[in-house]
């Protein structure tokens, strides 16, 4: 098995609805993404994911968020852009832009900041 890892990031306006502090207010983050792909079969040059393509379908989702406020976007618009929320919701897309792919994203992480992340991992 083969893992393979890429890492983004982008700037984003959120808040935390029903959350009894200063995150209820809003506020931003630059968000660290880091995601991986794992698959058994490199290619005839002994590659599984070319990272290019990798990095372009993350780069696709990722641009989805940047310099948004979180809260409007359709996919919050009831549940949180809380970190945990924000990995499942890039989970969930690139596994869609990556369909075509010999390989599964194993692990999703968002970093609110150096100190604090949230890892959303398939069953
Ligand atoms: N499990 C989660 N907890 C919190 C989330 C989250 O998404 N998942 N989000 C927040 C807020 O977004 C807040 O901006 C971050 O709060 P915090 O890490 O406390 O930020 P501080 O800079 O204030 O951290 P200190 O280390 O306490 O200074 C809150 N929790
Ligand atoms: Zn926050």
């Amino acid at each position: 098995m083969f893992e393979l890892t890429v890492r983004e990031e982008f700037a984003a306006a959120h808040q935390l609805r029903g959350y009894e502090g200063a995150c209820e207010n809003l506020h931003g983050h630059n968000w660290q993404v880091e995601v991986s792909v794992r698959g058994k079969e490199l290619n005839e040059i002994g590659i599984l994911l070319d990272f290019k393509e990798l990095k372009r379908a993350l780069r696709e989702v990722v641009a989805e968020l940047d310099h948004r406020f979180l809260n409007e976007h359709p996919a919050f618009g009831k549940e949180n852009p809380s970190s945990e929320n924000l990995a499942r919701y890039i989970y969930q897309r690139l596994c869609e832009k990556l369909s075509g792919h010999p390989v599964k994203v194993s692990r999703v992480t968002v970093c609110e900041t150096e100190r604090a992340c949230a890892t959303y991992l398939p069953d």
